[in-house]
This record gives structure tokens, sequence and C-alpha cells, in this order.
């Protein structure tokens, strides 16, 4: 049980990027609700493999699983998480209590000599670990050559500085959540290259056993970006969805409709085409919006889409 004094503890990741998302949160809360709040670092089992794809190595759990430990033996109260790195399904005891307000949630083109895609030369190297955005990019460029590239995003950066790739893309949310927006030459627009479930919002883990905590924190969650998160991740989890499938899926709710828009690619095939799938309608809750999830899956199953899920 919570007590009106005691100080709420947030679990976090201690990257630059991670600590920063939970300080954000840390400062909301102080102000919204006037209690001490504190930070819990912690290195997961993502952080530490740094040589290998994350799809091949078991996923997007593995920067969540050790703060629920936290969470689960009351070290902790809160997880704060970048939403694209929670899985579709929590385990049982754990859910989301809040996201907020989503920020930019476009790929960003960072390169130090190329302004945009379009103007790399034919066959030059570009770094992503990122299935999606490898299909994506090999989509829009066939001619590129796509190379693996891990890390947190000072590490990513400083590897496309040393010369290893012509450009690299991430996340523009985390280059301006570090301050480093400078370097992003060119903000891809979400039709051309399909950000991911949750790209660029926040999400707030709890024990589910936090009846009041968890009806504190849902003050916090903002209306358009939390029923388009859910329509997002409700198209993954439709498709069975892991880090090793190359999904994307952006939403975006507006007075009422829900656009949605999704891609699959293969994630061997290089001929294999692109699926993409788009639905809309009217959303006012989050039952809805995982039904026009589940929609666009059911889209993309009806072009073929299980055949590149076997392989994930
Ligand atoms: N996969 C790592 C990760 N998780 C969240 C972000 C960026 C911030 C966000 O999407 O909220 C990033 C870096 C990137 O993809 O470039």
């Amino acid at each position: 049980m919570t007590t009106t004094t005691s100080p709420w503890v947030i679990a976090t990741r201690e990257s630059r990027l991670a600590l920063w998302q939970a300080r954000h949160v840390q400062a909301l809360l102080q102000q919204r609700f006037g209690r001490t709040v504190e930070l819990l670092g912690m290195t997961t089992r993502g952080d530490q493999i740094l040589d290998r794809t994350l799809s091949k190595v078991g996923g997007k759990g593995l920067f969540v699983k050790e703060l629920e430990v936290a969470l689960e033996e009351g070290r902790a109260h809160l997880a704060v998480h970048s939403l694209k790195d929670v899985p579709m399904d929590l385990p049982a005891g754990f859910l989301l209590a809040a996201v907020l307000e989503r920020e930019d949630p476009r790929d960003a083109f960072v390169s130090p000599r190329y302004a945009s895609l379009e103007e790399l030369p034919p066959q030059a190297v570009v770094g992503t670990s990122s299935l999606r955005r490898m299909v994506q990019l090999r989509a829009l460029r066939p001619d590129l050559r796509i190379e693996p590239l891990r890390g947190n995003l000072d590490t990513r950066l400083r590897k496309l500085d040393e010369g290893r790739y012509d450009a690299i893309v991430l996340a523009a949310a985390g280059l301006m959540r570090l301050g480093l927006a400078e370097r992003i030459r060119t903000r891809f627009e979400p039709d051309r290259m399909i950000p991911a479930a949750g790209q660029g919002a926040l999400g707030i883990e709890i024990r589910a056993d936090q009846a009041e905590l968890r009806e504190r924190l849902a003050g916090l969650v903002d209306r358009p970006t939390w029923l388009a998160v859910h329509a997002e991740r409700a198209v993954s989890r439709a498709l069975g969805g892991s880090c090793s499938v190359p999904l994307a899926a952006h939403a975006v709710w507006q007075d009422g409709q829900l656009r949605l828009s999704t891609a699959i690619g293969h994630p061997e095939r290089a001929d294999a085409p692109l699926l993409k799938a788009a639905v809309s309608g009217p959303v006012a809750d989050t039952a809805q919006a995982e039904a026009l999830g589940v929609a666009a899956a059911q889209q993309l199953r009806e072009q073929g889409a299980d055949g590149y899920l076997q392989h994930g």
C-alpha cells in the first residue's frame, strides 16, 4: 500500500535516454501529485547485449524484465519505458497505467554528408538493426547496403561519425529528448517510413494490484495517444508480433476518427514485397481502437502476411 508520505520509486534503465525519460516522468509526478519521487537505476539484459540483433536474442522483453522484478519485489512502484520497447502482452500481474502525450513519432535520417535518403549515392551503406526500418528502406531504395547497427543512441552516432556508415536511421523522439535534434537531416513522413507501434510515446507500467496508484496515473493519460497506441499494439498482437517480425503500425486519432497505417515485410526474403494496409473509422474507446488494429492485421493476412510470419 502506498501511503501519502512515502516516496514513489521509478525503476528505470540507465541509458541516457531511459534516464531522461524517467526524470521526465519524475518531474511530472512531483508537479501533479506533490509527491517525492525517486529513481532506481537498473541494467537490463537488453542493455548488456550489444553485439547481436535484438530479434535474435529474445526481443523486447529483455528491456523490461528486470524492471518488473523490481516492481514485483516492491523496490519500485512504477517503471517508465519507451512504449515501443514494451511487449504487446505484459506478464500477468502488470499493466500499463498510462501513456503520455506522444512526441514526434517519425524516423529520422541522420548523416554527416547527405541531406536525405534521395541524396545517398547508389550502394551507400545505411546502418540500422531494426528489421522494420530495413524492409522499408529496401522498398524505397533497393540499391542500398543495409548494415547492422546496435548500441545506445550515443554509440550509434559515434559509429556513424567514425565513417562506418553513410547514414543511419533513428527515432526522432530519442534524438530530440537527448538534445541531439540538430543531427536530424530529414524526418521521414509516416506514410513513407511507417513508425513502430508506440514509437515516440512513454508508457508507465505498474503492478496490477496497485489500484490506488493506477487511478492516480489514469489522470496522466493523453487520450489521442492512448487510443492510437492501442490500435497500433493490437496489430502486432493480432499477428503474434515480436521484434523478429518487421512490422510497422502508426495511428493518429483526431476528432473521434482513428487512421491506422501498417506494413509488414519479409524478415529474410529481400524479393518479397512489402505488404501495406490502412484502415480508418470512428473510435471512442480502446476496444474500438483495438478492433481497428485487428481489421488492419486481417487485411495484411489477406495479402499473405502469414507467409512472412513463420520465419519470425
Ligand atoms: N529501440 C530502441 C529505442 N526505443 C525507443 C527509442 C526512441 C524513443 C521512442 O521511440 O520513444 C529507441 C531508439 C531508436 O529506435 O532510434
